[in-house]
C-alpha cells in the first residue's frame, strides 16, 4: 500500500514568471481518499502531474511508498500510479476498446492469459464489456472515460489519480463510477487522489486539501473544509446543500447534530425526528 511524502515543493515553468506552487506539503495515507481542490489555475493539476512525475518540482521533494520521484525512478512510479484525465480524447491508443486497455498491459509484458482475464475483469468493472471490440472513437464522451478508467485499473495500480476524470460522465454514470472507486479503495485498499470540483465527488473523499494562490490554505478531514462556509464559497465551488439546509432548519430553531452531514445523511435523520 502506497502511502505519499509531499514536502516543500515549488514549481515554476519555465516561462510562468510566479512559481505555481509554493512551499507545498502533505502527506497521503495508504488506501485513502484525498480530495484537491481550488479555483481554476490554482496548481491542482499542476501539483497532480508532479505526483505522477510527469513533471518534476523545482524544489522540495516527493516520495511514494518511500520512492522519490524524479527522473530516474519513474518506470516504479507509473508502477504504483494510474492517472485519469479530464479528456478521454487524449487517451487512447487501441483500435478497439480491448486492445485500447490491453497496451499498458503488452507495455508490462503480461502474459496473455492473464492479459485477458484482466481486461474483461477491467471492462466489467466499468461496465463497458458489451463494447469489447467497438472502436474508441465511435464512443460517447462517457463511455470513453470508462474505458480509460478501465486501461487503468487492469494496470492494478495503487494509486489512481483522477483530474477532473468524472466531469464529462452524466450524473448517474459519475455515481456508478465514483461508487465504484470507493469500493476499490475499501476492498483493495487503492488511494484516490481526486482534483474535482464536484462536490459529490468531495463528499466521498476522507482529506480535502485546498490550493489557493499557489498554497495550501486547509488540508484536512473532508467534513471541516465542507463545514467551511466561507472557505468554500471563496474558492467557487458552493456550499453543500445538506449545509445550505442544516442553516434553514437551525435559523428556525431546529438542531441538528454538530457534524457534517451529507444529503443522504440529512434526509435520514429528518425522517427520523418526524416519526
Ligand atoms: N505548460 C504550462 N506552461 C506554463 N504555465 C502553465 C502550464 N500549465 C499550466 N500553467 C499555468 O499554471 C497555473 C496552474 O495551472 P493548473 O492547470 O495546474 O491549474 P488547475 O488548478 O488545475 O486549474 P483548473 O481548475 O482550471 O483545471 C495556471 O496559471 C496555468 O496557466
Amino acid at each position: 500500500m502506497a502511502g505519499i511524502k509531499v514536502r516543500n515543493i515549488t514549481f515554476k515553468y519555465p516561462d510562468s514568471e510566479a512559481p505555481v506552487l509554493k512551499n507545498i506539503s502533505f502527506d497521503i495515507r495508504p488506501a485513502s481518499w484525498t480530495a484537491i481542490i481550488g479555483h481554476n489555475g490554482s496548481g491542482k493539476s499542476t501539483l497532480a502531474r508532479l505526483i505522477d512525475g510527469l513533471l518534476i518540482p523545482t524544489t522540495g521533494s516527493i516520495e511514494i511508498d518511500g520512492v522519490r520521484v524524479d527522473e530516474t525512478t519513474l518506470g516504479i512510479i507509473h508502477q504504483q500510479i494510474g492517472f485519469v484525465f479530464q479528456n478521454p480524447e487524449n487517451q487512447f491508443v487501441g483500435a478497439t476498446v480491448a486492445d485500447d486497455v490491453a497496451f499498458g498491459l503488452e507495455n508490462r509484458q503480461i502474459a496473455p492469459k492473464e492479459m485477458e482475464k484482466r481486461i474483461d475483469s477491467a471492462l466489467e468493472m466499468v461496465g463497458m464489456t458489451k463494447y469489447k471490440d467497438v472502436e474508441p472513437i465511435n464512443l460517447s464522451g462517457g463511455q470513453k472515460q470508462r474505458v480509460a478508467l478501465a486501461g487503468i485499473l487492469a494496470l492494478m495500480p495503487e494509486v489512481i489519480i483522477l483530474d477532473e476524470a468524472t466531469s464529462m460522465l452524466d450524473p448517474l454514470a459519475r455515481k456508478e463510477i465514483l461508487t465504484l472507486l470507493k469500493k476499490l479503495k475499501d476492498e483493495q485498499n487503492i488511494s484516490i487522489i481526486s482534483i474535482t470540483h464536484d462536490l459529490n465527488e468531495i463528499e466521498l473523499a476522507d482529506n480535502t486539501i485546498v490550493i489557493n494562490n499557489a498554497q495550501i490554505v486547509k488540508d484536512g478531514p473532508t467534513a471541516d473544509v465542507l463545514k467551511n462556509k466561507k472557505l468554500l464559497t471563496e474558492i467557487g465551488v458552493g456550499i453543500p446543500v445538506s449545509q445550505q439546509l442544516q442553516s434553514l432548519l437551525a435559523a428556525r430553531g431546529i438542531n441538528l447534530p454538530n457534524k457534517y452531514l451529507n444529503l443522504e445523511e440529512l434526509k435520514y435523520w429528518l425522517s427520523q425526528q418526524l416519526q
